[in-house]
């Protein structure tokens, strides 16, 4: 449905001023002043996940700039990545970070699309030359969970990675989850399952593996609720740097849109994915390196940030806790990585 006709040539009101109605044509678009053509488009991976993300923040926009909310006004691209193609290996072993990411830098940087749509803890912490994380939107839940498969005993929701059944086989491709699990039950084995949120669930159900585990946010926004799932405290399992939140890049260049963006942007989003992403640039482990990441902003306006490290098989395992001022966030995270770094064994980022 088109929105009721504007006044010939005026600016939109709610609009920031560069975006303005052409309404010359017959079908009245929004086109904006300068040299900038509409329709907007937006990258993002194809899976439901990503769609569902990529549709919650294209209605943000339009929240913010309901004028937008007309046919043509944004076009969705779906651009397939090297991360997509991978689904019987654990990423570590493929090499390489920004897996999910690079073909989508390459399309902003051409100008295929304008702005592209990720979940933050896939999206390496330092953007090419000439993109920019323009805006973060705010935290979904950020605990994993963990979910038993058909055959498996119910879990104990107060201890449930203590409640898995001796020697049970845990599927997931996540060195984070696996380090963190194993330190906690050596008895238990890992099994790489990948794929998107769905079909990991298709393959515990298959019998591949007896319990898995996810992160709520994906499952809660697939409005996905599989039985028996168990959340897991975060101190318990260390959540990913960025987990839970959507983050949007853009051209560097491109002053326009890093102004609408900053209308959507979550500040507290903001604070705690700096903290995270700091931690996990200081440590700068290889992909083969678990890494945990957690901020939370505290009603007292304190930032408080758990990091940790760990080897795989969960042998070792270090976790530590700091404080300081949110806009201190970055040199929060750097420090800590540089602590976790320096008290780990040579092994560890070796
Ligand atoms: N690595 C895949 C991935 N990237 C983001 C999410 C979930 C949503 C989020 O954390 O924002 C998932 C699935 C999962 O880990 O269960």
């Amino acid at each position: 449905m088109l929105p009721a006709h504007p006044a010939r040539r005026a600016p939109l009101p709610d609009l920031p001023a560069t975006f303005r109605a052409d309404t010359t044509e017959a079908t009245p678009s929004v086109r904006p002043h300068g040299s900038r053509n509409l329709p907007l488009r937006v990258g993002t991976r194809g899976s439901p996940l990503a769609l569902w993300q990529t549709r919650h923040f294209l209605e943000l926009i339009l929240q913010f700039c309901p004028v937008l909310r007309m046919a043509g006004a944004f076009e969705e691209h779906v651009i397939s990545t090297s991360g997509d193609q991978i689904q019987d290996r654990r990423l570590a072993d493929v090499g390489g970070k920004g897996l999910f990411a690079k073909e989508i830098h390459e399309a902003l940087l051409d100008g295929r699309i304008d702005f592209a749509v990720h979940s933050l803890k896939d999206l390496e912490t330092e953007m090419p030359p000439g993109i920019v994380l323009a805006c973060t939107l705010r935290r979904e839940d950020v605990r994993d969970v963990l979910i038993p498969g058909p055959g498996c005993a119910a879990l104990d929701p107060s201890d449930p990675l203590r409640s898995l059944p001796a020697g049970a086989v845990v599927g997931t491709a996540s060195l984070r989850r696996q380090s963190q699990l194993l330190h906690a039950r050596p008895d238990l084995r890992v099994e790489v399952i990948r794929g998107n949120v769905q079909s990991r669930l298709n393959k515990l159900n298959n019998g591949e593996a007896d319990a898995t585990m996810l992160a709520l946010a994906g499952l809660k926004r697939l409005g996905i609720s599989p039985p028996g799932m168990v959340v897991l405290d975060p101190e318990a399992m260390v959540p990913a740097a960025g987990q839970g939140i959507v983050g949007v890049t853009v051209r560097e260049g491109d002053t326009e849109l890093r102004q609408l963006l900053l209308a959507i942007e979550n500040p507290e989003a903001r604070a705690v994915s700096r903290a995270e992403r700091a931690l996990l640039a200081a440590l700068d482990g290889s992909c083969r390196t678990p890494i945990g990441g957690h901020a939370r902003l505290l009603p007292n306006g304190e930032l408080m940030l758990t990091g940790l490290v760990a080897r795989p098989d969960g042998s070792f395992l270090l976790k530590r806790t700091v404080h300081g001022a949110a806009r201190e966030a970055e040199a929060l995270g750097l420090a800590l990585g540089d602590e976790l770094r320096a008290d780990s064994p040579a092994d560890i980022f070796g």
